[in-house]
Parts: structure tokens; C-alpha cells; sequence
């Protein structure tokens, strides 16, 4: 497959109210996206059956090179089939070190066979740090997590999502009640994470969207309202009247 993720034809229907309305969508190995859209556009339950947790009525959600169908996994094999999903509250462990949050999540990556023969070894030790560099937290690693700032969190649990190497990643509102500050390091972070692999960004803050500087995908009653770059995207009449409710 040319892509590494391609949605066809899915859609949803909660209690008779239709959700995900014959959604398409697909990204590239790596690639940076946004998904924009008023609320209820259906954006959290894309996510949801990208990653097993709500099924589809109908349609098609397929999976890399061999095209592999999503839609019979579960959530727990997707994950290891390597997505990776960020919500928008921060979950790290708060009594340990950025350290050993990064550390847990290495060692969640490894197979049952890896761990048993395990002794920690200088590869560990060099990739934590090399994590902890990505994510802007090199000097912070062995602060209390819970002691980290909001952005700082943030950036921690997106480090241990990244050292679970996953070769897609959803994140969901990242850059709400950060400081402007922090905002432009996300971005930064966010863009050097898809040079590697796919990075899913839904958000409502357009100033964050436009420096992320990638693709949007605006979405609207479950479809696709328009796909482009942001001004090709905010100057169609569709969204302009969507987001002006008229
Ligand atoms: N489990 C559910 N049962 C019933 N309705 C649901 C369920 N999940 C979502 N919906 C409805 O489906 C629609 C799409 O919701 P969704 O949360 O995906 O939108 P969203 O684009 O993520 O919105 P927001 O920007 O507010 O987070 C909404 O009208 C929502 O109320």
C-alpha cells in the first residue's frame, strides 16, 4: 500500500445519530496532518476506530504495507501493530523521575522473550536519553514527573509514546493550556517526530495549526469538508460557513 494508513467509506451511528458519515482519509509513512472541525465534527471518534475502540457500521480502515484490515484487531494489537495515541490529559506516573517514566515505557515495548532475558544495558540508558533530548527534557531527567510543568508533562508523555517507536501517532489537543512558549517547542517536537513516522494532530488552535505548517484535514458531520493546506483549507466557503455556524 502507497500509504500507511487508509480510511474508506466507514461510518458510524450512535443511537441513531450518525457520527462518522462515509469518512475517507490516509497518510504517508511520514507525514505530518492536522484535523480540524467544530465540535462534534466526529474528529474523537475517528480516533476511536483508527485504534479499535469504536467499530465501524461499514467500511474499511487498512494498515501499511500489507494492507492489513484494522477493523478485526484489537485495541491492544493495533497498539502493537505500532499506534500510538495521545489524549489530551497528560498520564504520566507522577511519583517517579522523567527517567523512569521513559525507562517504563522501553521496557512496555519489549517482548515477553526480551524481558526475561533483560539486564539493562547501555543502549537503554543511551536511548532514554536520546528521548529525553527529543522531548526537550534532557536536563530534566531525574526531576519528579509530578513535579513538571503542564507543557513539560506533555512533552513527557509524548517522549513515552515515542519510545514505544510507533510508526503512527494520534495526538489529541496538544497544545491547549499551554504557554506560548511551550506551544512553539511542541511544534518543534511534533514536526521532528514525523520526519520518522506519521503524526496525527487534531486541534482547534489555528496559530498552532498553521506553524505545524503541514496538510488539514477540516472534517464536519462525520466527512471530510476539505483537505489541503490551511489557507487552501480555511478559504473554502464550506468551512468559512461551518465554522460562522451558518
Ligand atoms: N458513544 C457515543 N454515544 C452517542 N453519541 C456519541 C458517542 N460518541 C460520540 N457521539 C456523538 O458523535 C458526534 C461526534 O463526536 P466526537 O466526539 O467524535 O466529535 P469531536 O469532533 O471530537 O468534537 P470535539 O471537538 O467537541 O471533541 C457528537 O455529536 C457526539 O455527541
Amino acid at each position: 500500500m502507497a500509504e500507511l494508513l487508509e480510511v474508506n467509506g466507514i461510518s458510524v451511528t450512535f443511537d441513531g445519530f450518525k457520527a462518522i458519515n462515509n469518512l475517507a482519509f490516509s497518510i504517508g509513512y511520514a507525514e505530518l496532518r492536522a484535523i480540524i472541525g467544530p465540535n462534534g465534527a466526529g474528529k474523537t471518534t475517528f480516533m476511536d476506530i483508527v485504534t479499535g475502540k469504536t467499530r465501524p457500521d461499514e467500511g474499511s480502515v487498512l494498515w501499511g504495507e500489507k494492507s492489513i484490515s484494522l477493523l478485526s484487531k484489537s485495541e491492544s494489537q493495533i497498539a502493537n501493530l505500532g499506534i500510538g495515541r495521545k489524549f489530551q490529559k497528560p498520564t504520566v506516573f507522577e511519583d517517579q523521575s522523567v527517567r523512569d517514566n521513559l525507562m517504563m515505557a522501553l521496557k512496555a515495548k519489549r517482548t515477553p522473550w526480551a524481558v526475561l532475558f533483560h539486564r539493562g544495558s547501555d543502549g537503554e540508558t543511551a536511548r532514554i536519553e536520546e528521548l529525553a533530548a527529543e522531548i526537550g527534557l534532557k536536563d530534566a531527567l531525574d526531576r519528579r514527573a509530578g513535579d513538571l510543568s503542564h507543557g513539560q508533562k506533555q512533552w513527557l508523555e509524548i517522549g513515552m509514546l515515542l519510545a514505544q517507536d510507533p510508526q503512527l501517532l494520534l495526538v489529541d489537543e496538544p497544545a491547549a493550556g499551554m504557554t506560548v512558549d511551550e506551544r512553539n517547542k511542541t511544534t518543534e517536537i511534533l514536526k521532528r517526530a514525523a520526519k520518522t513516522r506519521a503524526v496525527v494532530v487534531v486541534e482547534h488552535d489555528m496559530e498552532f495549526i498553521r506553524n505545524l505548517d503541514c496538510k488539514v484535514t477540516c472534517l464536519h458531520e462525520g466527512s471530510v469538508l476539505a483537505e489541503g493546506s490551511l489557507d487552501f483549507v480555511t478559504s473554502n466557503k464550506d468551512v468559512i460557513d461551518v465554522y460562522l455556524g451558518r
